[in-house]
């Protein structure tokens, strides 16, 4: 799975949407407008639209950032549709639903559909492309997504980082990848859909469980632990799914892994780290003012996993703590095993055997990949 990407070019002032003005669709936005885009913000309260527009400012999301001259805001979802060749969405994934159904009617029929998200749905356990795809009258081939080490702070301060572009149509992909990239940001391109979006979804539960750790007081040998049993429970789960486990092993998978585990501006690891002091789950959610993804894919997740007969001793440790039926001091690195006998240690190599791939053989080919991709897609 190597995409060989066409030359392209992008249409300076090609007129694109963005729903959701948080942090993340904020950012985004300026992503794209700072890359040339003609980019309309939709935010749902009429007053931070009216600050973005006016002031160039969102300081309920992103205190501090000026916001390109150029970005427009409104919170008529028909005017930030009008004419918008790309829609870009970055809502919680619990109301993705909801909008889109509330957008259907002022889409172009042409119009490529963005996830920006990382969950799923609780009550369907679908992918935010497949709730897209579920919704709205629309060939995959129309659908992207977009993942990656992308903590929006960071990134509002235009400190350079690297996101995957993936969507079943290279072309698709390709086309939203020159759109999305200005001299800080720089999109590759993939066509595995399911592995970009569970990467996302899965390294949130990850995240959570080493806030628990830091929040406990544990040190760097268990988080490392936790993290490098994490990638394998993660690429062991995504695999199940039909992903490709190199995309485990790239940008949407250990990138975003690496990048939400260490960053105190990770909303997953706050949560984690609440958990881990001793509040309990309703405490947490009343104190996070943002949205926190991992609380809600966990019960899904889990349920996925049971499915395909895949284990997640992490990932149900975290559902336990936050049920209150495990104290945060006993989470640790299981095996995934409930046997006394000493097991050997599984590692990517084992997980990725169900792709048929060996790990260094995976990673030489996501290295390609990302080589060939942002070579061919991108024209440096
Ligand atoms: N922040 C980040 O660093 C990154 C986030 N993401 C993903 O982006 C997605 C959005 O997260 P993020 O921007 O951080 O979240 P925030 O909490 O920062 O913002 C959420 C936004 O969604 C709006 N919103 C809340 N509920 C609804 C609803 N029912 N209908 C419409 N809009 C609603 C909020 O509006 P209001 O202000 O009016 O409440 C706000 O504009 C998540 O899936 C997240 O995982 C992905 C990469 C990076
Ligand atoms: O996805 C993110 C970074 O890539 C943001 O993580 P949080 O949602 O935990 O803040």
């Amino acid at each position: 799975m190597t995409p060989r990407a066409k030359t392209a070019t992008v249409r300076p002032g090609t007129r694109v949407a963005v729903l959701g003005a948080g942090s993340w669709g904020t950012t985004f936005a300026k992503i794209l407008a700072d890359g040339g885009a003609d980019v309309v913000l939709w935010a749902r309260r009429p007053e931070l639209a009216r600050e973005i527009q006016e002031a160039k400012r969102n300081s309920d999301y992103l205190p501090g950032i000026n916001l390109p001259i150029s970005l427009r805001a409104t919170a008529r979802l028909d005017l930030a549709l009008a004419g918008a060749e790309q829609v870009f969405v970055s809502v919680p994934s619990q109301s993705l639903r909801e909008n889109l159904i509330a957008a259907e009617p002022h889409l172009g029929a042409n119009a490529i559909i963005v996830s920006l998200m990382k969950g799923v749905e609780r009550s369907s356990g679908l992918r935010m492309s497949e709730v897209i795809e579920q919704v709205l009258p629309i060939s995959p081939d129309n659908i992207a997504a977009i993942s990656g080490p992308n903590l929006a702070l960071e990134i509002a301060k235009q400190q350079p980082t690297a996101a995957v572009v993936s969507s079943t149509s290279l072309e698709t992909a390709q086309a939203v990848a020159l759109l999305a990239r200005n001299d800080y940001f720089r999109s590759f391109v993939n066509t595995d859909v399911i592995g970009t979006e569970f990467g996302g979804v899965l390294k949130n539960l990850i995240a959570v469980a080493i806030g628990i750790v830091d929040g406990v007081g544990y040190g760097e040998n268990t988080k490392a632990s936790i993290i490098t049993r994490g990638l394998v429970e993660m690429t062991d789960f995504a695999v199940a799914y039909g992903a490709h486990p190199e995309t485990l092993a790239g940008l949407a998978g250990l990138g975003d892994l690496i990048a939400t585990c260490q960053s105190p501006l990770s909303r997953n690891n706050t949560a984690g780290r609440l958990l881990g002091q001793g509040y309990s789950q309703s405490d947490v959610v009343k104190q996070m003012q943002q949205t926190t993804e991992g609380l809600a894919s966990v019960g899904p997740i889990l349920e996925l996993a049971k499915a395909k007969g895949v284990e997640m001793p992490i990932v149900e440790q975290v559902r336990q703590v936050l049920a209150g039926t495990l104290n945060p001091r006993d989470i640790a690195p299981h095996l995934t095993t409930d046997s006394d006998e000493p097991q050997g240690e599984r590692t990517l190599d084992d997980a990725q055997a169900h792709g048929g791939a060996a790990l260094w053989g995976s990673v030489k080919r996501a290295f390609d990949q990302l080589r060939n991709s942002g070579r061919g897609s991108l024209g440096d």
